[in-house]
């Protein structure tokens, strides 16, 4: 069997290495029209804001180790065209060399692009977004310049709250816009998003909500400003963050699409065509939240149906658990992580939810003040059947595997009240003997 691979980042990778180390006689090729592979995008805020040395470590991966397990990759090598009926991928090297792949099974897994806002003066220098190691590379430097004093960041979902914080960190005059009145809304609720609002604004963060970009200005052909809906700004350096798009060009006409145009999969990653796999950003997800097929661009989605994907090529029966969109932020030490629907998730997709709330400590009042941190919980619930479908956490303590439990529960379709009596243990040094998780799970209405 031969197996190609179009996009050797996150999600390409993990089905390439899953079919490479089954042992099985398969012949893997990939292709990418990249220079590298395996960037940890999640890392670029912090070597951005030199919370880390370099960026060295956020590759995972390169050409010779898949070489070295017998795979053919070309990178710099974009496929512009596949022939779904005779399963043949045609491609062009960076020097313009033409290539031809047939296949047995394909998986696409292309990814996604940054959403271009379509402002006047978009052909400016000095306007920039963070998706590739290219771009974070361009955005490091554009900080670097001596004449970079003020960065306006567009969009304060988690690129742009990072990267506010990257260019804070590195004594830069931010200003952060969105068009939600908060940050962070495709997350959290008000209350927790207003926690992120104001961690943003005591680390001298400009946020500018409810306000929406409507040109880039310039001067000379490089960018000077950001005039919005309520205000002219000055300028250096822009940074758009306001979401990414599925990158699933291929196969129109052939191919299943979703709303937003992803490659429409089932529980296995198989798209309307039996040949042809497509996993990752590219592609859709189930959401155990909504009990429906969604849109998440995660890396730790792509991963993950990238090993669903190969073991189904391999010839073993697996469906993908679905997914809650379970994620996580840490912006000056405040950190916030959630899974599932927010209350305005939920009821933006129809849900009839209720929701119960505590704020406490993590540790009990004997313990230490300075290694006791507040914690707030979210436990969101469909009315009527009671299953937990969100959950939202905030505190200066790392609080985060907590929320992996309540990511299983919402998977699991299980109620709240079956968390109000679930064991969970007990220690000082970790806990209290009513932790904010049973308490809040016993106030549930
Ligand atoms: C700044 C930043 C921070 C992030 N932080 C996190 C985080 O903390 N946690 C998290 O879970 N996710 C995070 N993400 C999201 C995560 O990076 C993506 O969900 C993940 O990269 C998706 O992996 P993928 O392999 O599906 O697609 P991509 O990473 O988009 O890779 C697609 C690959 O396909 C290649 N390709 C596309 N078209 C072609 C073609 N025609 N021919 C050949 N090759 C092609 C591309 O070159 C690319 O290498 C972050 C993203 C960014 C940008
Ligand atoms: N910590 C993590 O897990 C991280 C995950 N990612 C993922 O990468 C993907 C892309 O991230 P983001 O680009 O930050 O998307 P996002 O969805 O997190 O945020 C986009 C933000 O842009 C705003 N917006 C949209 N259109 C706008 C407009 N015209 N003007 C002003 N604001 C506008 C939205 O209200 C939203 O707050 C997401 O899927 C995200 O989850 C990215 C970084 C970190």
């Amino acid at each position: 069997m031969k197996v190609v691979v179009v996009g050797t980042n996150h999600a390409g990778i993990s089905a390439a290495n899953t079919i490479l180390e089954s042992g099985q006689d398969v012949e893997v090729t990939l292709l990418d029209r990249n220079s590298n592979l395996s960037y940890l995008g999640c890392g670029t805020a912090l070597w951005v804001g030199r919370q880390i040395d370099s960026y060295e470590g956020l590759f995972y991966t390169n050409a010779a180790d898949f070489e070295a397990k017998g795979a053919k990759i070309s990178l710099e090598t974009e496929v512009k065209d596949i022939d779904f009926e005779n399963k043949v991928v045609y491609a062009e090297t960076k020097s313009g060399e033409k290539l031809e792949e047939s296949y047995d099974k394909l998986v696409l897994a292309t990814g996604s692009l940054p959403i271009a806002p379509k402002l006047p003066g978009n052909d400016l220098e000095g306007l920039h977004f963070l998706k590739l190691f290219q771009e974070g590379q361009q955005v490091d430097k554009a900080l670097a310049a001596e004449d970079a004093n003020i960065v306006c960041v567009i969009g304060a979902g988690y690129i742009g709250v990072e990267i506010a914080e990257a260019a804070a960190r590195r004594g830069k005059e931010v200003h952060l816009f969105d068009a939600e009145e908060h940050s962070l809304m495709n997350y959290y609720d008000v209350d927790f998003a207003e926690i992120m609002d104001k961690n943003l604004t005591d680390n001298g963060i400009h946020t500018h909500f409810g306000e929406l970009a409507e040109a880039y200005l310039g001067e000379n052909g490089k960018v000077t400003g950001l005039k919005t809906t309520k205000g002219e700004y000055k300028a250096d350096v822009i940074i758009n963050a306001i979401g990414f798009r599925p990158n699933a060009a291929f196969g129109e006409g052939h191919l299943e699409k979703f709303v937003n145009g992803a490659y429409l999969v089932d529980r296995t990653f198989k798209t309307s065509d039996d040949s042809v796999y497509a996993v990752g950003d590219c592609a859709t997800n189930y959401s155990n939240a909504a009990n429906a097929t969604t849109y998440i661009a995660l890396a730790s989605n792509a991963v993950r149906s990238g090993i669903v994907a190969a073991t189904n090529i391999l010839g073993t029966h697996l469906e993908g658990a679905g997914v809650q969109g379970s994620n996580g932020i840490a912006i000056f030490d405040k950190k916030l992580v959630s899974t599932g629907f927010s209350v305005r998730a939920a009821e933006k997709n129809g849900l009839k939810v209720k929701y119960t709330d505590i704020e406490d400590t993590q540790l009990p009042g004997f313990m230490p003040a300075d290694h006791n941190a507040d914690v707030k919980l979210r436990i969101v619930y469909e009315e009527e059947s009671r299953r937990i479908v969100g959950a939202q956490m905030a505190s200066d303590y790392d609080m985060s595997m907590g929320i992996h439990m309540f990511s299983l529960a919402i998977q699991e379709q299980l109620t709240v009240d079956k968390l109000a009596l679930l064991d969970i243990f007990f220690l000082p040094h970790f806990n209290k003997p009513y932790n904010y998780i049973t308490v809040a799970a016993l106030n549930a209405e």
